[in-house]
């Protein structure tokens, strides 16, 4: 009898602690579930088991095995769910994050989403085991397309080498000055950047160590270990561990070295002093006349002379030694959206279209439109269509409206054989006439006047930029390594054999981006492209440069050099 208690009591004892452990596990369920529910509403990430992942990739079987990187192993899978290719990255267990800390980073990242970076599908903290699932990329990465280039496909051209360096730029951009805190990518390089079918490139590996507030040029100090690959990472970095965004703009100018050469960022296999790709570039960057030997022989000189200067001086502007005079990635982005138009013989096939920072810009193009754009707009063309992305459906048309209307102009002025740009103004005077017509109100642009130019400067967020149709013009206040003058420019030339010769004399003589060593602070720094050869100019600009105090947004010279001006505070 007496077992009986003896017995009922450890059960009684072991039934309760297991209602007691069956409760906090329905409790801790519950709470799982509730935090679930709030992470799916901030975000699309979904929770894999770790099962289901395996069954994704045959067991993480070396035939689904993509390749390893410095973070772990990547397999290809399949999800049975939904059917979805996907890469799954196996984190390496050493260092690994707790799961409350990787559960935080990976929502961060989940919460990236950019047309030109690899999408996070999903995510699995199971046990000690930690993977995030991506969308799969098929077409491999710019390294291999750039270094084994498959023998049934043509060699990429300069057009889609610039398409590709436009679409990173975008990616870097988006994470530099879209997102907040600002995530500073530290090992961008050319087997990081993924191409799609359409070589539309996907910036991977990026964000999985977030940094804290802070950005541009402050300086912030790494806690976590440098990462970074030899050829690609700043020397800032590489030396102190310093990093900042202008360290990720150092990378992309290698990058935009790469695209341009093929060449390898770090080349063991070649002499010595064409092993490191900048430190091979440095002493070419100084002579404008040697840019064409850089280029990938694939391309069988088919690239336009402009065009390439423009690349190279980008490139040559982003590898500065020091991290203040490279360039901000917004900069470069721009410079490249006109570089990526232009065809081997440097002209564009569409209207070059800026992407806007700020849409008060936009706005206040609209509100001189009745003055500057005919009744009548011309009706987009495909190119101008497909070149339209959704969000700057508004800016892009305004500025649809602008050339059009421009084009009219420019075609009025042909017929009555009035050759001479409008005003005759240089480009580098802008900042003469900013002040000059500062308190001179808004004037209508006449229509009748053939020599009237059509010249809109806006505010760019703190960058200003000048449209005139076609041409970019950038002015750079950047020390060279060398402290010599790097020079390019670029100019859509799409009317250039229409134009006088003695306007294209006169052009000569402003043959480079210029690297005046005036700044070296981001305020004052600016790019500048000018034309660089005698294919002349229609005075047709565009040029970047930021100004720290004033908001200009309109500015329409005629060709008295009265102008539509328009400021806002
Ligand atoms: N989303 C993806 N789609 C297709 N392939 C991918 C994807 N992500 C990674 N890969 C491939 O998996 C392999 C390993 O990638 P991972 O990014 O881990 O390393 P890595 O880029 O080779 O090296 P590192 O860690 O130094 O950047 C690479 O060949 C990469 O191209």
């Amino acid at each position: 009898m007496h077992c009986f208690p003896c017995f009922s009591t450890p059960r009684n004892k072991k039934s309760s602690s297991s209602d007691e452990a069956n409760n906090n596990e329905v409790k801790l369920h519950e709470r799982r579930q509730s935090d679930e529910a709030e992470q799916s509403e901030e975000t699309t990430l979904k929770i894999f088991s770790f099962r289901e992942l395996a069954t994704a990739t045959k067991n993480f079987r070396q035939e689904c095995l993509l390749g390893e990187g410095g973070f772990g192993r990547v397999y290809k899978g399949t999800l049975k769910s939904t059917g979805q290719v996907v890469a799954v990255k196996q984190l390496d267990k050493h260092g690994l994050h707790g799961n409350k800390e990787f559960q935080t980073e990976v929502l961060s990242l989940g919460q990236l989403d950019h047309p030109n970076l690899v999408k996070l599908v999903g995510y699995c903290a199971d046990g000690d085991q930690r993977l995030l699932v991506y969308d799969y990329i098929s077409g491999g990465t710019l390294e291999d397309n750039l270094q084994e280039p498959k023998p049934d496909r043509e060699p990429m051209d300069w057009t889609m080498r610039m398409q590709i360096a436009y679409g990173a730029a975008q990616g870097l951009e988006y994470l530099h000055d879209k997102v907040d805190p600002p995530v500073i990518y530290r090992d961008l390089k050319a087997s990081n950047i993924l191409l799609d079918n359409d070589l539309c490139p996907k910036l991977c590996d990026f964000g999985l160590h977030k940094l804290g507030p802070g950005t541009g040029d402050k300086m912030m100090a790494l806690s976590s270990r440098v990462m970074g690959t030899y050829g690609y990472s700043a020397p800032e970095y590489t030396r102190g561990g310093t990093l900042t965004t202008k360290s990720d703009v150092y990378s992309f100018g290698v990058v935009l070295l790469e695209l341009i050469t093929s060449r390898k960022a770090l080349d063991t296999t070649k002499p010595n002093d064409e092993q490191n790709l900048v430190s091979w570039a440095q002493p070419i960057f100084r002579d404008p006349k040697r840019y064409p030997d850089m280029v990938d022989p694939l391309l069988k000189k088919k690239f336009s002379e402009r065009g390439l200067n423009q690349a190279v001086a980008i490139a040559s502007m982003c590898v500065q030694e020091e991290p203040t005079a490279r360039p901000l990635i917004s900069d470069v982005m721009v410079a490249l959206s006109f570089l990526s138009m232009s065809t081997e013989d440097g002209i564009p096939t569409a209207v070059p279209m800026l992407s806007f920072k700020d849409k008060s810009m936009s706005i206040a193009l609209s509100r001189h439109d009745s003055n500057l754009v005919s009744p009548t707009p011309e009706v987009a063309t495909e190119d101008d269509k497909s070149s339209t992305s959704s969000d700057e459906d508004s800016s892009v048309d305004n500025e649809k409206e602008m050339v059009s209307n421009k084009k009219k102009k420019k075609k009025l002025e042909e017929e009555d054989s009035l050759t001479e740009s409008d005003d005759g103004s240089d480009s580098n005077s802008d900042d003469e006439h900013e002040n000059d017509q500062e308190s001179q109100p808004p004037k209508p642009v006449d229509e009748k006047n053939q020599a009237q130019s059509l010249k809109i400067k806006y505010r760019y967020s703190w960058e200003d930029v000048d449209i005139n149709e076609g041409r970019l013009s950038s002015k750079s206040s950047q020390k060279s390594n060398d402290g010599g003058s790097i020079s390019s420019g670029y100019e859509s030339n799409k009317d250039h054999d229409d134009l006088p010769k003695e306007k294209e004399e006169k052009e000569e003589d402003h043959t480079h981006l210029e690297h005046m060593q005036s700044s070296k602070t981001d305020d004052s720094q600016s790019i500048y492209f000018d034309d660089d050869d005698d294919s002349g100019d229609d005075n047709e600009e565009v040029s970047l440069h930021r100004v720290k105090s004033e908001v200009e947004v309109g500015s329409f010279e005629d060709d008295s050099g009265d102008s539509l001006h328009h400021t806002e505070s």
